[in-house]
C-alpha cells in the first residue's frame, strides 16, 4: 500500500488562455490531495471522503458501471470517476500491467471544482501512488505528462499542462503550450482565497470559451490579451512590486469575466477584497463558481471576505514548494 500526496494551486495569471497556447503562471499552495493505492486482484475500487460530495464510495469491475450513493449530479459523478479511471489507465500503461487492479482511497483538503486544481492533485497523487505500488517510479515530469493526458481525456481533449505540471513539481511555474518550467524567486506571495462553496465544471467552462472564441474574433482577441497580461506580469514577478502584480490580476479578472466564466458570487468576492484594499483580485481556475484569489499583505481582505454574503470560507494560501511526494 502506498500513499502519495500532491498540492492544489491558484492561478496568478492565465487560466483558460493557456489552453490555446498563451502562457500562464499557476502557484502550488499548501492544500493537498492524498491518495492511497493498494493492488488488488482485478478491477477498481474508489473511496473518496471528499467534503463537497459528503463522501462517496464506488465499486466496480473493469469498465463496469457503478453509481455512488450520493446526492450529486450525473455529470459531476461521471467526472468524479472519469479522472481516477483515466489515471489508473495511465498507471497500467506506465507499468506495462494492463490487468492490474487497485483499491484507491482519496482524502483531499482541496475543495472540488473550485478552481484550486483538485482534479490535477488527485490525478498526480494517484499516478504516483499506484505506479509505486507496482514497483515503478516515475519522475515528477513524467507524472505531469501522464496527468495532463488524463485531464485532456476527461475535458474532451481540451486541457493545458498548467495544473498538472504545477501539482507535480510544486512552487510557481510557467506553462506555455508544451513548455513547462519552474519560476524561481517568486517567494511567498500574500494570497488570500475566498470560496463561495460552489463549483464549476472545468470541461463545460472550457468548452464555453472555445465556442465564444470560434464565434467572435474579439473573443479570440480577449484570449490573446490575457496572454499579454501574463507577459507583462512576468516582468514584475520576483520583485516586490505587488501593486503592479495586483493591477494585472484585476485586468486578468476583467478579461475572464468578458469570456463568461465569472459569476455573481465570484465578482462580489473580488469586489469585497478590492474594496478592503487588496492590491488585486481575480477568480482562479475554470470559474463558474468556487474561489477567488486576492493579493493582500494585511488582514483587511481576509476580514472583509468573512463578512461578504456568498463567501463561505476564507483562508490564506502559502506557496507549496513541494510537488508530488510519497507520504
Ligand atoms: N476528493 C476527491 N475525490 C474524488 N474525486 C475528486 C476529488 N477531488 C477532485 N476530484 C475530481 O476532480 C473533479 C473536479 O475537477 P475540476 O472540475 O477540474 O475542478 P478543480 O480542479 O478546480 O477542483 C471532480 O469532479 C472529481 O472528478
Ligand atoms: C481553465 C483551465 O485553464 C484551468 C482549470 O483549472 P481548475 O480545474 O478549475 O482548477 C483549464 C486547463 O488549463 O486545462
Ligand atoms: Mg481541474
Amino acid at each position: 500500500m502506498v500513499t502519495s500526496s500532491a498540492p492544489g494551486k491558484v492561478y496568478l495569471f492565465g487560466e483558460h488562455a493557456v489552453v490555446y497556447g498563451e502562457p500562464a503562471v499557476p502557484c502550488a499552495i499548501e492544500r493537498r490531495a492524498r491518495v492511497t493505492a493498494r493492488e488488488i486482484d482485478e478491477g477498481l475500487r474508489i473511496h473518496s471522503e471528499d467534503l463537497q460530495l459528503d463522501g462517496f464510495t464506488v465499486e466496480y469491475e473493469g469498465d463496469g458501471e457503478g453509481r455512488p450513493d450520493v446526492d450529486a449530479s450525473e455529470p459531476l459523478l461521471e467526472a468524479a470517476m472519469g479522472y481516477v479511471n483515466e489515471a489508473v489507465a495511465q498507471v497500467r500503461d506506465a507499468a506495462d500491467a494492463p490487468g492490474a487492479g487497485f483499491e484507491i482511497r482519496i482524502e483531499s483538503d482541496i475543495p472540488l471544482g473550485a478552481g484550486l486544481g483538485s482534479s490535477a492533485a488527485v490525478v498526480v497523487a494517484a499516478i504516483d501512488a499506484a505506479t509505486r505500488e507496482l514497483g515503478v517510479e516515475l519522475s515528477p515530469e513524467a507524472i505531469a505528462e501522464r496527468a495532463y493526458q488524463v485531464e485532456a481525456a476527461v475535458q474532451d481533449g481540451e486541457a493545458s499542462r498548467a495544473d498538472t505540471f504545477c501539482s507535480a513539481v510544486g512552487g510557481a511555474v510557467r506553462v506555455e503550450g508544451e513548455d513547462c518550467r519552474t519560476v524561481d524567486g517568486v517567494g511567498n506571495l500574500p494570497f488570500v482565497i475566498g470560496y463561495d462553496g460552489g463549483a464549476g465544471d472545468t470541461g463545460t467552462l472550457v468548452a464555453g470559451v472555445r465556442s465564444l472564441r470560434e464565434e467572435y474574433d474579439f473573443a479570440a482577441d480577449t484570449v490573446r490579451a490575457i496572454g499579454d497580461v501574463v507577459r507583462e506580469g512576468e516582468s514584475v514577478l520576483g520583485t516586490d512590486d505587488y501593486e503592479t502584480l495586483g493591477d494585472l490580476m484585476d485586468f486578468n479578472h476583467g478579461l475572464l469575466s468578458a469570456l463568461g466564466v465569472s459569476s455573481r458570487s465570484l465578482d462580489s468576492m473580488v469586489w469585497a477584497a478590492r474594496d478592503a484594499g487588496a492590491m488585486g483580485a481575480k477568480l482562479t481556475g475554470a470559474g463558474g463558481g468556487g474561489c477567488i484569489v486576492a493579493l493582500d499583505d494585511t488582514e483587511d481582505a481576509l476580514t472583509a471576505l468573512k463578512y461578504t454574503p456568498g463567501c463561505e470560507s476564507v483562508f490564506r494560501a502559502e506557496l507549496d514548494t513541494d510537488g508530488v511526494r510519497q507520504e
